[in-house]
């Protein structure tokens, strides 16, 4: 991929240029680590560093041109192009940098707090079902088919993004399923996406240090539906996806101006699940739509997963894929990793790992092990530092109520002191304990998942939430290897 710098600058017409306009740009990057000869180097001003400060170092290592938004001191030969705002900038020019990709795409987008992971691999096994090509930009990985890339957020920021759809075009995909957060919205990191079809999940507390107000953080999510909305004339067949069961769902359904397709499961709607019958080994319910009705047995289980196979049946429905091969792919669907995904070293009580990382999805999780508990529920969680702040003692009052024995943890405290975290934690989970019930803090996450499966007994289930699929626990100085999931499967090796 390959342009004139002149080609770029017409995209931009309030730019002031100094230096020569006529260069070959082979790459953008906006950052200088990844700058290499001939790159178009973008300047962000960040929340932690400023872009602008790495200009020397990025010309050093061979960038032709920077794009800035304040006057800055640059190196002879370097052309600098001054905008009023660089993101924006950067979003009219990248997606045209990779010769919009999207627009090759079908791209089905899914927002919401909870159930955007779940939902996008319920889709993918949908359509791969239906004999498609599908590729998957999500919290665990970017899939193009089978092939992994590893990730550093949910959703990419434009160069990554852009870049890994260019390399979906080439591989042939005919669906990108995207994982679209509500920070990625904020920041416009989705410009270019031109998304098909945009499903709804639900909105509950969750990064309010990011938004600010719980308002703020669902118009944030309802740019996806303005995005759906816009006629770009390129694609047609748009649709939006919505939980009307979600109090949230009416705001998306208001800035929706494409086909809208609900779903719910408390009143009537396009998909509605009705009889549902939670059981440890699955959900059945029966699904009513406008296209004909049909029961399901599937593999997972919560009444949370009832709502994630409707949103994926309303994306399928959306795009024209037959009600029987919808079916037999829910209903052989089996999970997605570090979704309530069970570590079994033949132990006489049931270990589930878990994602939960919100007062919501921590609920949810506990009030599904709770539908099929025969005893105790020992729950292992924590809060991630450097993250919203108010979530935690309401994630200590909810694991209070619900579990008979909870562990508070580390969960990546990043730059934080972990002990003040569990404080915070505690504050929730003091004040609602009942005196049958045990409480411990123990900073170190290892040792607190030993102490749960220490402590547990036949037919108890311990619950390992918030870390999920991660390999990781970022501390302050240093980030380690960490999988609950192995972690797990080591000290019930080691208890036996
Ligand atoms: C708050 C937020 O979203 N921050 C994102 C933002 O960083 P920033 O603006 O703070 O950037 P910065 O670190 O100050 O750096 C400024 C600029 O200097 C550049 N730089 C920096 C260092 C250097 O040596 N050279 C250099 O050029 C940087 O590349 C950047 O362009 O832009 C960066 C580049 O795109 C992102 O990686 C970064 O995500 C950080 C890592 C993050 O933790 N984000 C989380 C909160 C997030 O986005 N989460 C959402 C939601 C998750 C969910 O679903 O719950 C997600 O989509 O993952
Ligand atoms: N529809 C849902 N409603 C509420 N909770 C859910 C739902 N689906 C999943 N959960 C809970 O939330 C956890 C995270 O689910 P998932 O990874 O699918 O969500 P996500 O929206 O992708 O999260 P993230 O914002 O971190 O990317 C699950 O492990 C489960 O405990
Ligand atoms: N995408 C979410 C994931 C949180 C997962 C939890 N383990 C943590 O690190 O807080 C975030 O970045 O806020
Ligand atoms: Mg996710």
């Amino acid at each position: 991929m390959e342009k004139n710098l002149t080609e770029l600058l017409a995209l931009l017409s309030t730019a002031e240029v100094e230096g020569d306009k006529n260069k070959t740009i082979k790459v953008v990057a906006y950052d200088s680590r990844e700058v290499v000869e001939g790159t178009l180097f973008i300047c962000l001003s960040g929340s932690k560093v400023d872009g602008h400060s790495y200009i020397n170092q990025a010309y050093a290592a061979g960038a032709v041109a920077v794009l800035v938004e304040k006057p800055v001191k640059a190196p002879a030969g370097l052309t600098v192009i001054q905008v009023p705002s660089t993101r924006q900038a950067m979003q009219a020019v990248v997606p045209y940098f990779f010769d919009y990709p999207a627009r090759k795409l079908r791209m089905i987008g899914v927002t919401g707090t909870n159930g955007k992971t779940t939902t996008t691999y319920l889709i993918r096994s949908i359509l791969k079902q239906a004999g498609f090509r599908v590729g998957i930009s999500g919290t665990i990985q970017t899939l193009i088919e089978d092939r992994i890339l590893p990730v550093k957020n949910t959703t990419p920021d434009v160069v990554e993004l852009q870049t890994v759809l260019a390399e979906m075009v080439n591989a042939g995909i005919d669906y990108v399923i995207m994982e679209v957060s509500s920070h990625a919205l904020a920041l416009n990191r989705v410009a270019g996406c031109e998304f098909d079809v945009g499903v709804f999940t639900n909105v509950t507390r969750d990064h309010l240090d990011f938004h600010l107000t719980f308002e703020n953080y669902i118009d944030a999510k309802a740019e996806l539906f303005r995005l759906l909305g816009r006629q770009d004339g390129h694609k047609g067949n748009k649709a939006a996806v919505i939980n009307i069961d979600d109090d949230a769902g009416s705001a998306m359904l208001a800035n929706t101006n494409c086909r809208a397709i609900t779903y719910a499961i408390n009143q009537a709607a396009d998909i509605q699940a009705q009889s549902i019958d939670v059981q440890a080994a699955g959900a059945r319910f029966h699904v009513a739509s406008w296209l004909g009705d049909f029961a399901l047995a599937l593999k997972i289980t919560g009444i949370f997963n009832v709502y994630n196979v409707l949103g994926a049946i309303g994306a399928a429905l959306a795009e024209g894929v037959d009600i029987k091969l919808i079916r037999q792919s829910l209903e052989s669907f089996s999970s997605v990793p570090g979704r309530f995904e069970l570590v079994d070293e033949g132990q006489d009580f049931a270990v589930i790992v878990d994602y939960a990382h919100t007062p919501d999805g921590l609920e949810n999780i506990l009030r599904t092990a709770r539908q099929f508990a025969k005893r105790r529920i020992i729950a292992v969680f924590g809060c991630g530092g450097d993250r919203d702040r108010t979530k935690r003692p309401v994630m200590g009052k909810i694991a209070a109520q619900m579990a008979d024995v909870i562990i508070a943890t580390s969960d990546n405290p990043r730059s934080e002191d972990p002990d003040f975290i569990l404080t915070e934690i505690e504050a929730g989970i003091k004040p609602e304990l009942a005196a049958d019930k045990k409480y411990e803090k123990i900073v170190d996450r290892r040792q607190a998942i030993t102490r749960a499966l220490t402590l547990a007994g036949r037919d108890d289930i311990v619950i390992i939430a918030g870390k999920g699929h991660e390999t990781y626990q970022i501390l302050k100085d240093q980030t380690i290897s960490f999988d609950d999931r192995q972690i797990a499967r080591q000290i019930l090796r080691g208890l036996r």
